[in-house]
């Protein structure tokens, strides 16, 4: 909607700021807005029709488009964390120093509804570098700054951009101090999640290695060096056809499929990960112990009855084909050879053991049986 005819931003002075401002310079999809607005109060905002929607900051929603408007503001830190801030918001807090708060200079450009660009920092030229540089020593003020850079550098890598080296100087210093031990789970978690859906997650990792943050968010990834370099090479070596919704799931999983049970889920419960992300890192992880074994000797029935029960084949056969897929990705030979065994050992019904008179244990051991028995056939 074009300002000058939207009756609800009549009279506001309104700049459109951060993400959107950048991505349009950049060539990269703009998905949604954000605006600040100076000048204006709380009362004056929903007057308008506008939606209260900060609980930490006076930010609100558009009444028809939606986006999101928030007053011009500063933050200053008064503690340890996310929760350890003051905000500022004023009708005469001005553009320029809501800016001045901002993490990325590349983040810290607004642009006014004539499309004139306000870059106090220097966002633009560092755009047009492929930097990515901090506003201000206030960067150290939020520790989630530290992997929001690394995130952006996953997103942006490709196109040549690199942490300015002030910038890694900041983070390093920042891990030093200890205050990224006092970022919450979740914002852990959230901030990993957005970076593994990112072009270059590997990326995200390693610029967290660099700084030292990722042994201390992540400790379980690097107790082995090389084991680290390989999986975050398998990142981008994921089954086909799985649903782009699942990806980052299956990122995940091929992070982690290397580690140990205990130390994958001391990583599940630190981060409070969702429980299908733990489910498929263990899939994963049983399916690679599967496959390492089979490049020794040739597995049996037994040892591919064991596979299909942990990962719970029976009940839940959709899970089958990815990790199929998988393992084709390092040896065809063998995934052939599970596909094959899969759908002859499926046909083995339990309804037909009944109807012949097992029962009870038997009923379990003839199954196991005949399961065994054609994927032996199989393979
Ligand atoms: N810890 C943070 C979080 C956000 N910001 C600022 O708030 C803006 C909006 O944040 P967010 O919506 O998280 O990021 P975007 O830059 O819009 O990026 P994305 O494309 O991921 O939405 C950022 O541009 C940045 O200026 C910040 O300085 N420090």
């Amino acid at each position: 909607m074009a300002e000058g005819r939207d009756p609800h931003l009549h009279g506001l002075e309104v700049y459109r700021v951060g993400g959107a401002v950048r991505d349009a310079r950049l060539g990269w999809p703009v998905y949604d807005n954000d605006w600040v607005v100076v000048g204006a109060t709380p009362e004056a905002m929903t007057r308008r029709g506008f939606k209260p929607v900060g609980r930490d900051f006076p930010v609100f929603l558009h009444p028809e488009t939606h986006e999101e408007y928030a007053l011009a503001r500063t933050e200053r830190k008064s503690g340890h964390g996310y929760t350890g801030f003051t905000v500022h918001a004023s009708p005469a807090v001005t553009l320029e120093e809501d800016l001045a708060r901002r993490d990325l200079t590349i983040n810290a450009m607004a642009e006014t509804p004539e499309g004139e660009l306000v870059d106090p920092h220097g966002g633009l030229a560092d755009l047009e570098a492929r930097r990515l540089r901090h506003v201000s020593p206030a960067f150290v003020e939020d520790p989630l700054r530290v992997l929001r850079t690394a995130r952006f550098l996953a997103r942006y890598a490709g196109l040549g951009f690199v942490i300015a080296d002030e910038t890694r100087a900041l983070m390093a210093e920042l891990v030093d101090s200890g205050e990224l031990t006092h970022l919450v789970a979740e914002r852990v978690w959230t901030e990993t999640e957005k970076a593994l859906g990112e072009p270059w997650p590997e990326v995200y990792f390693q610029a967290l290695d660099e700084c030292g943050a990722l042994a201390q968010l992540l400790p379980e990834l690097v107790a082995d060096r090389e084991a680290l370099d390989e999986a975050l090479g398998r990142l981008h070596r994921l089954p086909e056809d799985i649903e782009a919704e699942q990806e980052i799931r299956w990122r995940w999983a091929r992070l982690v499929e290397h580690l140990g049970e205990s130390a994958r889920t001391a990583l599940a419960e630190r981060l409070r990960l969702p429980r299908a992300h733990a489910d498929l890192a263990r899939q994963a992880a049983l399916t690679r112990q599967l496959r390492l074994e089979a490049g020794c000797e040739t597995p049996d029935g037994a040892r591919v009855l064991a596979w299909l029960d942990g990962i719970d084949a029976w009940r839940r056969s959709e899970r089958v084909a990815p990790l199929v897929s998988l393992v084709s990705l390092d040896d065809p030979g063998l995934a052939v050879g599970l596909a094959l065994a899969w759908r002859l050992a499926a046909q083995i019904l339990p309804r037909v053991l009944v109807e012949e008179g097992f029962k009870g244990r038997a009923l379990g051991e003839e199954l196991a049986r005949r399961r065994r028995e054609a994927i032996d056939a199989a393979l």
